[in-house]
């Protein structure tokens, strides 16, 4: 590996690649973004003011948006991370494609479904590598994921990850190049757990954002956390999963920190959601995704089509799509017939 590249540079794609140019090797690290003007803005200043306020960028981390030439001495063997939001990875991955040359080890760092298939991230992966038949490109592919504001990681806080991916090579890479200083990797097999612990987590956070803005107290939080972890499982588990991951880092680690933390952008959501405001100015206001928002039908859809019962999620989208007002949620919810906790 020579060099190690983040495409995205949103609020995690920039933490990360902050984090990754302190590497052990001095390997360069480049962060390619979309946006001609925050990439100029970011190399002339140092800040990426739009998406990670007043953390100033270390002189070591490379900065691009010229995609055409974001390759051009790139080595196979180099480590290339997919920063973006769910909703970009098909087109990302399609772009990557066109490319003459590119590295052939991808790790992508997105938590969601995508929105109509409700496909994890690796099958939207492998049905754009099936349709460009490009399999046979030999690209390796891993999920890292778990407990990790950005802002926290771009400021050097310790956080500890975990990376999933059928290759054991890919994922001592990973931990090569990003375990060090504050941050420890953890290695998986589960990449299924571990995307689906992503995903289900942001549309708990909403939910438990919407808990506490209705001043539910904190006996309903642990209730709807336990419950929503019991949710996560159950779907977890019926699509290939296995239950010790929901109870790892990616599962009830990261479910802890976005439902409880005040930086979650999908718990501010909820919060907001509880005092009235629509969805619409909710989302104008956040700047930046708010996965579980995108993702929550998907998960629900998933749900029901494998006969999974998932009462909180399914409640979640009915207040955001639905405009079911936030306390009648909690009523139905609680409305619901006494039964076994198993
Ligand atoms: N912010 C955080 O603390 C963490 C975020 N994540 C996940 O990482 C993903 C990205 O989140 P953030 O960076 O926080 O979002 P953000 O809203 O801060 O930034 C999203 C970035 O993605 C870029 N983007 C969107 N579509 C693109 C495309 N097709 N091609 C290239 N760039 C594209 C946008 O221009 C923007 O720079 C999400 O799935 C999120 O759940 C994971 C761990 C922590
Ligand atoms: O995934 C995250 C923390 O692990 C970030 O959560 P939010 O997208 O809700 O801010």
């Amino acid at each position: 590996m020579k060099h190690i590249y983040f495409l995205g540079a949103g609020a995690w794609g920039t933490a990360m690649a902050m984090h990754a140019s302190k590497n052990k090797k001095g390997l360069p690290v480049t962060l390619w973004s979309r946006s001609d003007e925050l990439a100029k803005t970011i190399r002339a200043t140092r800040f990426n003011q739009q998406y990670l306020q007043d953390i100033q960028l270390p002189t070591e981390l490379l900065i691009s948006s010229d995609w055409n030439q974001l390759f051009d001495d790139c080595a196979q063997e180099d480590l290339l991370f997919i920063a973006t939001p769910v909703s970009g990875l098909k087109e990302t991955v399609d772009h990557l494609l066109k490319l003459q040359q590119i590295p052939k080890n991808w790790v992508w760092l997105c938590k969601g479904l995508e929105p109509k298939t409700s496909l994890m991230p690796h099958q939207v992966i492998a049905r754009e590598l099936s349709l460009a038949s490009a399999n046979d490109r030999g690209i390796n592919t891993a999920v890292l994921s778990g407990p990790s504001f950005a802002s926290e990681v771009a400021k050097g806080m310790p956080c500890a990850l975990t990376v999933a991916s059928e290759s054991n090579e890919l994922i001592a890479k990973v931990q090569d190049a990003l375990h060090h200083g504050n941050m420890r990797i953890y290695g998986s097999n589960d990449i299924v757990g571990v995307e689906l612990g992503g995903a289900i987590k942001n549309v708990l956070a909403i939910a438990t954002g919407i808990g506490d803005g209705l001043g539910l107290g904190l006996n309903a939080r642990a209730a709807l956390l336990t419950r929503g972890l019991a949710e996560m499982m159950r779907l977890m588990t019926a699509m290939g999963g296995k239950s010790e991951t929901a109870m790892g880092l990616t599962g009830v680690g990261d479910l802890i920190l976005t439902a409880t933390g005040d930086l979650s952008r999908n718990r501010r959501v909820g919060l907001q959601l509880a005092t009235g405001k629509k969805l619409p100015e909710i989302l104008k206001d956040l700047g930046h995704v708010a996965e579980g928002v995108l993702c929550a039908q998907a998960v629900s859809d998933l749900a029901k089509s494998k006969g999974i019962e998932m009462p909180i999620t399914h409640m979640v989208c009915e207040v955001l799509f639905k405009e079911l007002d936030a306390a009648t949620a909690v009523k139905l919810l609680m409305g619901r017939d006494a039964k076994s906790e198993a």
